[in-house]
């Protein structure tokens, strides 16, 4: 089976955001969502992809579950993102095949690593200061997207909002991923329509 395209905005979300205005989002240009609860456990993060997967796949949208790989498989998504932590990224793609898989990776070098393992694509970041997940370690910057592009396509994360979405793509990135650009914002369909255009 051909593996699907890496959506070019990923927005990251969970069970505590309005998923009632997920085919807005997807209206708006969201062409990935990234399933990330990290207080569920398997059946509830199961049940939770089935409904993001019901109310974005008939928009075209992909959906990509954090962490388990086992998760995405039985509910039916189209990929895993996996960290540092998680399922070792050949390992995930000897057990599915046809998967989008992509990996957390902070330098070029992760990033070689992660096509080496059958990746489809990188998490780059942090690029910038993020207030949405503690424990990262200092800011990337928009330099070292130029440093590692070329190997996979990289959606660069970390502090992400339109202006620097823009300037990402410029050097290098194929896309994004958002939590506060998106979910943290008074208006989150408008917020989107604005990232969806920055990346051009
Ligand atoms: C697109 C994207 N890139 C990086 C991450 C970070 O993933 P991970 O290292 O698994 O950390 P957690 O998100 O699980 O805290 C991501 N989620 N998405
Ligand atoms: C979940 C996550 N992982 C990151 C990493 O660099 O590994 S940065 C991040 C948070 C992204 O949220 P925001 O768009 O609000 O900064
Ligand atoms: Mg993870």
């Amino acid at each position: 089976m051909k593996r699907i395209s890496v959506p070019r905005v990923h927005c990251i979300l969970s069970a505590a955001d309005d998923l009632s205005l997920l085919p807005a989002l997807v209206e708006a240009g969201v062409d990935g969502f990234q399933v990330r609860a990290k207080d569920l456990d398997g059946r509830a993060l199961t049940a939770l992809t089935e409904r993001v997967v019901r109310d974005v796949r008939p928009g075209g949208a992909v959906v990509i579950v954090n962490d388990r790989l086992d998760v995405a498989l039985a509910a039916g998504a189209d990929g895993v993102h996996l960290g540092a932590t998680d399922l070792d990224v050949a390992a995930a793609r000897r057990v599915a095949p046809d998967l989008l898989i992509g990996a957390t990776c902070r330098s070029r070098a992760d990033v070689e690593a992660a096509a080496g393992g059958g990746a489809d694509y990188a998490g780059f970041g942090p690029v910038g200061a993020s207030t949405s997940k503690a424990g990262l370690p200092d800011p990337l910057g928009v330099a070292a997207v130029t440093a590692a592009a070329g190997v996979l396509p990289l959606v660069a994360i970390g502090g992400i909002e339109p202006r620097t979405a823009a300037d990402v793509v410029a050097a290098g990135a194929h896309g994004v991923a958002v939590i506060g650009a998106v979910w943290r914002q008074p208006d989150p369909v408008s917020a989107a329509k604005e990232l969806v255009a920055a990346i051009g």
